[in-house]
């Protein structure tokens, strides 16, 4: 297994501020892997940092087996989409994928060419006056095109509508597949890309709070639903991640495997037993701005 960034006890502080605390992370080589947490958890700062737009205050930060900074070497096979990257002020769309076409290797101009038409950019507008989501789809053509060995989607997606969504994930799985590469996606949307993150690295207040395969994940924790009162006497002196409980229903997600005496207990007891998609788990676990089951214990 090749590592594409590797990080020891990484830290970025502004101030009383801990961007990022003490991380330690190996992000694999061709692999998608998801940058989830709320919002100031330290998504952009890991990426900027990544990509030697910023300094860390302290730790270890090798990119393709290099410190990244003033690296021309590494720094040309990183491409970094961020949702506000400038562009000069008489850029037009023509602009940008010139000057794409220069500073990438690997640029790739029949892929710019389809996305363009497939997300409907506007030739003759000056990007400045883009609405926020065709800003957005230039960002993806570029990120896509420019098949950089490290490609950083910063929330890439903001403004778009659902089926330019589509598209983009489409047209991303498609060339991912063709192009093996490493892709790092920073993400709130997780129930609409979790088919496309093979890993994901979950940021909490600067710290890394999970750092697993998706589907070691979905197999850590299942769910039961059916009558409230049942649903809490199952949960009982068991890991109970959440519960929602509405009219005479309830549905509890539960951390552990859903062994199969768990699953004859859950049926004797007339309850449906399930598996926990990735959102409902990182909601689970609160990371997505909801508060935890064991959150509110500890608040009760
Ligand atoms: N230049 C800066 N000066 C002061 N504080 C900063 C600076 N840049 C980032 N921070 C702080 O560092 C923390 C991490 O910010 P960051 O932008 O990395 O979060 P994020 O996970 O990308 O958030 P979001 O999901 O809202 O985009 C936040 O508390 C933010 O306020």
């Amino acid at each position: 297994m090749t590592i594409a960034i590797d990080t020891r006890g990484l830290t970025r502080l502004h101030g009383p501020v801990r961007a990022l605390d003490d991380v330690t992370v190996q992000i694999r080589e061709n692999t998608i892997t998801g940058l989830l947490g709320r919002n100031g958890a330290g998504k952009t700062t890991f990426m900027s940092l990544a990509t030697a737009q910023d300094r860390p205050t302290s730790g270890e930060l090798r990119v393709l087996g290099e410190p990244p900074f003033e690296r021309a070497k590494v720094l040309e096979r990183l491409c970094f989409i961020r949702d506000n990257q400038r562009y000069p002020d008489d850029y037009k769309l023509r602009h940008a994928l010139r000057a794409a076409r220069v500073f990438y290797p690997n640029w790739d101009q029949a892929v710019a060419d389809e996305l363009v038409s497939l997300f409907r950019i506007p030739e003759k507008t000056v990007i400045k006056k883009f609405s926020r989501g065709q800003f957005s789809a230039l960002g993806i053509v570029l990120g896509l095109a420019s098949r950089a060995p490290i490609t950083f989607f910063d929330e890439p997606y903001l403004g778009l509508d659902a089926t330019a969504r589509s598209h983009f994930y489409d047209a991303l799985l498609r060339d991912y597949t063709e192009h093996p590469r490493t892709i790092l996606l920073s993400t709130h949307l997780i129930d609409e890309m979790d088919r496309l993150l093979e890993r994901v690295v979950i940021l909490d207040r600067g710290r890394v709070v999970r750092d697993a395969e998706v589907d070691e994940l979905r197999g850590a924790a299942f769910q039961v639903s059916g009558r409230t009162e049942a649903v809490e006497r199952f949960a009982e002196g068991s890991d109970l991640l959440s519960l929602h409980r509405v009219g005479g229903l309830a549905t509890a997600v539960m951390e552990g495997p859903a062994s199969e005496d768990v699953r004859a207990a859950a049926r004797a007891a007339d309850l449906e037993i399930g598996s926990v998609s990735l959102q409902q788990l990182v909601a689970a676990y609160g990371f997505d701005g909801a508060e935890s089951a064991s959150e509110k214990g500890a608040r009760a």
